[in-house]
């Protein structure tokens, strides 16, 4: 049987400059080091804006910090005429471990199609980024097919622009649950979950669907990371705001010290 090692990812948005990150990355890592975090048994990604990595980069290197980091966004693009676009041999060379794809907020606000979400993972996978695959359903979605139908065919859709090798993460995120305060319960989360699961076995096979992490996002706090950590489908969190708050996002990281409260 695989272990999958549980990811607590910090998906900044468009928050933090430069400097701002730099003490906000500064007071995380310190936070983990007063707690002793293994960061062997629970990994711990932040993902700044493009105009951060940087100095993320330079801060964890020169202070050998065992945080990770990523990007929000990559481009389906490798290089040449298309301006404003970030390549995942770029984000490699700033030793991004992973990109985030088809957040929902991207979906919305750049109109992004399954089908452009799954070449911009398969070209995180092309550069040895991990792409985290975001899919999610609105409230809408909830009301008319259930909560399970719309991120499953999400995935489906974006699994069929990969090559069957290398390692992605899936994150579900209810789009109504994002930044709203009202959480989908540990029971919901891991219902579709283990759909997602069972979506990955049918595109890649059992083997890889048992490695594959699953994380939940939506209105994660240290008071119900928990709960979604006790479900077996459930292998971490995507966090949003509360990951702008280093001993609040430290706090969701030490989840094991809830579990069982
Ligand atoms: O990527 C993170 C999610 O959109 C969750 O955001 P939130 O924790 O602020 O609800």
């Amino acid at each position: 049987m695989v272990t999958r090692i549980p990811l607590i990812a910090g998906n900044w948005k468009l928050n933090q400059d430069h400097l701002q990150a730099i003490a906000l990355v500064q007071k995380l890592a310190w936070t983990l080091q007063d707690g002793k975090h293994d960061h062997a048994a629970v990994e711990v990604a932040v993902f700044p804006p493009f105009t951060d990595l940087r100095s993320v980069q330079t801060l964890i290197s020169a202070e050998r910090f065992e945080l990770r980091f990523g990007a929000q966004d990559v481009s389906e693009h490798e290089s040449g005429a298309h301006t404003g676009e970030v390549s995942a041999a770029m984000l490699a060379k700033l030793e991004c471990s992973y990109a985030i794809v088809g957040h929902s907020e991207r979906r919305q606000d750049h109109a992004e199609t399954d089908a452009i979400v799954g070449r911009k993972a398969a070209a995180a996978l092309r550069a040895g980024i991990v792409p985290v695959i975001c899919v999610g359903e609105t409230a809408e979605d909830l009301e008319q097919h259930g909560a399970s139908a719309v991120p499953v065919q999400q995935l489906r859709d974006v699994l069929a622009e990969l090559p069957d090798a290398g390692e992605i993460v899936v994150a579900y995120e209810p789009v109504w649950a994002i930044g709203s305060g009202q959480a989908a319960t540990a029971e919901q989360a891991q219902q579709v979950c283990q759909a997602l699961r069972a979506a990955i076995a049918e595109g890649r096979g059992a083997e890889a669907a048992e490695a594959t992490r699953i994380l939940y996002g939506g209105s994660v706090k240290s008071g119900n990371i928990a709960g979604f950590m006790r479900e077996p489908d459930v292998d971490g969190a995507l966090v949003g705001g509360a990951s702008l708050d280093a001993a609040e996002f430290a706090a969701i990281a030490r989840f094991r010290s809830h579990v069982g409260t």
